[in-house]
């Protein structure tokens, strides 16, 4: 049997498309979105002032597409890791960390990445399939925590700018006044600088940007980011800085910390020549050690140095609270485990 087709991931201008071939009236599909994104539906019976047809023909035909998480592991500072199948039973993840008033949800966008970067668990995957926008705002509207979310970051598995289409469109929905209508300012977009799709991404959408950047020197980029081959970091850089950050909108770059390798004095001038007259931030990340890679966690001590010498630069830089380690809240590690069993169980079989 066929899969039937989900709602959940259609923009209005699709759901209006949609009830006028079903030859349902056009209001219908306003109300639609609003049961599925306001309303958080789970079913059609649900969606009460549809006529009787509406429905009908909804269940026929569609499926709401919402998928509650298979499996959740909880850390002990509040993280928890939530593993969702797609709908083509691949798994992926989501990290909840909640933290005083404010709670972050962690999406993926694709399930594995096909990007490389040395330090990553995800990239060890490979790409194995993109995601729906649907698939990416299921995490959210499938949490247990829902009501109690703050803020999403993309910085799940996947690299939202290979997906951009998807990633765009999952971004219309939790902000348009027609779907969840969050201000694009709870969200935040993690890129390793894919630059055509990121200068798609900075005019089609209002959400904060990030940039994973690790080294300010082409040859070091090159090795920890097979990326830098196609698009180096100062094409990346020119780009924002031709971008306008002062209406509340935020760039941000993102630097893992590994020991002898980017963290000595010569990095915090690399990194204040390339960041000059960007209005930015420098988030400080500890290393999550993977499996099978060379690289080392700098101490804690040398990443304070390394802050306190940027801040002198008159970079604002901060550390960023390392979350989960007890259950390895860095990303593609849950889901790695899954997929290992998945083929165990295809072999044994
Ligand atoms: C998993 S990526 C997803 C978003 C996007 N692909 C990117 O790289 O920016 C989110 C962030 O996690 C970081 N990251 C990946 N592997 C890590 C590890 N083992 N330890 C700490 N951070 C890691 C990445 O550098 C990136 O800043
Ligand atoms: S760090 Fe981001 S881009 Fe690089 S392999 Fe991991 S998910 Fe992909």
């Amino acid at each position: 049997m066929t899969e039937k087709e989900s709602l959940l991931g259609k923009t209005l201008t699709e759901l209006q498309q949609m009830v006028k071939v079903m030859g349902l009236p056009g209001f219908t599909a306003k109300q639609i979105a609003e049961w599925l994104y306001a309303k958080r539906v789970t079913n059609f019976e649900q969606m009460t002032n549809l006529s009787k047809n509406a429905r009908q023909q909804l269940t026929e035909r569609y499926q709401v597409g919402r998928l509650a998480p298979m499996k959740v592991q909880e850390s002990v500072d509040g993280t928890k890791k939530y593993l969702f199948a797609t709908q083509h039973a691949q798994y992926i993840e989501a990290a909840y960390m909640p933290e005083d008033d404010r709670a972050t949800l962690c999406v993926s966008s694709q399930v594995g990445c096909k990007m490389g970067c040395l330090f990553c668990m995800t990239g060890k995957q490979g790409f194995q399939a993109q995601l729906s926008a649907g698939e990416i705002i299921n995490q959210v509207f499938s949490l247990p925590e829902f009501d109690r979310l703050t803020n999403i970051v993309y910085m799940g598995m996947g690299e939202p700018m290979d997906n951009i289409d998807q990633v765009l469109k999952s971004l219309e929905i939790l902000t348009a006044p027609w779907g969840l209508a969050w201000s694009p300012r709870r969200i935040n977009v993690s890129t390793i600088g894919v630059a055509p799709a990121m200068q798609r991404f900075i005019n089609e959408s209002e959400a904060h940007l990030a940039i994973s950047l690790h080294s300010p020197f082409n040859e070091e980029r090159k090795n920890l980011m097979p990326i830098e081959n196609v698009y180096p970091i100062e094409e990346v850089v020119e780009m924002l800085k031709e971008t306008d950050w002062s209406k509340q909108r935020r760039v941000s770059f993102e630097y893992i910390m590994f020991k002898d390798v980017n963290d000595t004095p010569a990095h915090v001038k690399g990194l204040t020549k390339l960041l000059n007259g960007i209005k930015c931030r420098i988030n400080l990340i500890k290393f999550h050690a993977i499996p099978n890679t060379p690289l080392e966690g700098s101490s804690t001590e040398q990443m304070t140095r390394f802050r306190d010498e940027l801040t002198k630069k008159g970079i604002t830089t901060t550390i960023r609270r390392s979350r989960g380690e007890d259950i390895y809240a860095a990303c593609g590690l849950l889901s790695t485990k899954e997929l290992v069993k998945k083929e165990k169980r295809e072999e044994d079989f």
